[in-house]
């Protein structure tokens, strides 16, 4: 039979006792408490060891005890004043009783006939008894009951109810009682047959170190088996938050596509680059087509350069040199300065455009956004956008129509994609695009559209550009496999540690 170090150590001590309780095995053996206790669990699987347990009832000494044990208890201490001065009033008793002690004194000290009370000039006083003379020196069972439990502080309930009930010892509250298990090992016929044949020893070694490689010692040891198939604790390492992953994985697809990031420093936005430089009328209702938030502090941004701004206003009120007639309004730059949290993430491909891009060229962006809605399973009132836009000379509606299609199946998993026309301020025309999920059936995808001449011209582009937005957060819901679009952004340490893409 093949054991370990430390069960045939135990195993030898065992030989020995025979019957042992489990503390002593363990300061037999020099080893500690869990590896005792391991050891013997698997002697008694081998059939060479038992392990019995059984409940006790056992006295602890309480805080007050330990007090008693060192100054004796109260009616000792008065008895001790009393037999050196005879006669003691309550007032003299006070010399070594607490108030609280004082209370009982008298009915204790009568009890046990220890003194005599009469009243002598409306006080009382106590007088010491015959018995009491005889009782300072003799022990009664509450005194050696205390004694014992000073002593070990711990006593067996049984050993205590020898001397005294344990009741008293609680109304005393120099006790209190509690349970504990007991637990003894006991050596098997069969144990006893091996030990005695004589085990081999060897000290085991779990940890194969560098010493042991270079001295050659390894070549001796014996090395401790190590069970490989114990079932081990999980470990969570460090890792990303899913939604991010699912962020990062988009970003990825479409750097792989040729596209060219547009990244934001801040979530907050100029209405001019927001709503103004996308051709959205100020004062209009389009310029509500969908709700948003206001800054309320600071309220105010900047515009960019006079030039640009000058040609946007121009646009917008008489369609400046593009052959529009623009809205037909005063445009006021001071609303174009109010700052907002971003609302759709069309506003960087605006910024991009005004700074300049590369012809042909196509960029992207993924975008936190903000829009007034009610939270509840499928709204949130910040969520993220991937917009982009693809500037080339030859650019028809059927190109953009075409690379939305590629990105439904690419990005969105999508057989089928459906296009129905739309309306955005910023685009002509404009197309709103589904695409068939087979699990969630169609799923609005975002919108589209050809830039309208009002809005790039005056960015300074003067060939098409085709852009889209794409609302991606009923996406990764899916693709993370929840129900509850406020998961995206929860705490909840299970779901941020169990959650898995399926791409
Ligand atoms: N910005 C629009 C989507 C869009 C982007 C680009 C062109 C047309 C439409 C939205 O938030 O819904």
């Amino acid at each position: 039979m093949e054991l370990s170090y430390q069960e045939k150590l135990t195993l030898i001590k065992l030989r020995d006792l025979k019957k042992a309780k489990f503390e002593d095995l363990v300061k037999e053996t020099g080893l500690d408490q869990v590896a005792v206790m391991r050891a013997v669990l698997w002697l008694q699987s081998k059939g060479l060891a038992k392990l019995h347990e059984r409940q006790k009832r056992i006295v602890r000494i309480t805080e007050l005890g330990r007090k008693y044990a060192k100054i004796g208890l109260p009616e000792r201490r008065a008895l001790k004043l009393l037999v050196e001065r005879g006669k003691v009033s309550l007032d003299e008793l006070k010399e070594v009783l607490s108030e609280d002690e004082l209370k009982p004194i008298v009915g204790i000290l009568r009890r046990e006939g220890w003194a005599n009370v009469r009243k002598e000039d409306g006080k009382l006083v106590l007088e010491v008894t015959e018995k009491g003379r005889t009782a300072i020196s003799e022990e009664r069972p509450i005194d050696k009951a205390l004694k014992i439990l000073a002593e070990k502080g711990e006593v067996e309930a049984k050993e205590l109810e020898k001397l005294i009930p344990i009741k008293e010892l609680k109304s005393r509250k120099i006790g209190e009682e509690d349970t504990k298990a007991e637990r003894e090992v006991e050596i098997t016929e069969e144990g006893m047959k091996l030990a005695g044949s004589g085990l081999e020893l060897k000290e085991e070694v779990s940890v194969l170190t560098p010493e042991l490689i270079k001295s050659g010692e390894w070549r001796k040891v014996e090395f401790k088996r190590f069970n490989i198939q114990a079932p081990v604790r999980r470990v969570y390492p460090g890792k990303k938050q899913p939604y991010r992953v699912f962020l990062d994985k988009i970003r990825r697809k479409l750097i792989e596509m040729g596209f060219i990031e547009m990244t934001a420093e801040s979530l907050i936005e100029t209405q001019f680059w927001n709503f103004d430089a996308l051709f959205q009328p100020q004062n209009h209702p389009a310029r509500d087509w969908t709700d948003t938030y206001q800054l309320k502090y600071p309220k105010y941004g900047s515009l960019p350069d006079e030039e640009l701004v000058e040609k946007v206003r121009a646009s917008h009120e008489h369609g400046w040199t593009t052959g529009s007639r623009g809205w037909g309004y005063k445009w006021d730059p001071r609303m174009a300065m109010l700052l907002m949290p971003r609302a759709h993430a069309t506003a960087l491909s605006a910024r991009q455009l005004g700074e300049g891009v590369q012809i042909p060229g196509k960029y992207f962006a993924i975008q936190r956004v903000f829009r007034p809605d009610v939270l509840d399973r499928t709204h949130l009132i910040e969520f993220n956008q991937v917009d982009g836009f693809v500037v080339d000379e030859s650019l028809t509606f059927k190109h953009l129509l075409g690379i939305l299609k590629r990105f439904a199946v690419e990005i969105a998993g999508a057989k089928k994609v459906k296009f129905l026309p739309d309306y955005y301020p910023f685009t002509e025309p404009s197309v709103q695009m589904s695409a068939y999920h087979e699990e969630l059936g169609w799923v609005e995808f975002g919108g589209a559209g050809i830039f309208r001449e009002e809005m790039t011209k005056p960015l300074g582009i003067d060939v098409p550009v085709i852009a889209w937005g794409i609302g991606i957060d009923r996406l990764a819901m899916f693709k993370l496999g929840i129900d509850d679009i406020r998961y995206l952004f929860s705490y909840d340490l299970k779901w941020l540690r169990e959650a898995k893409l399926i791409w």
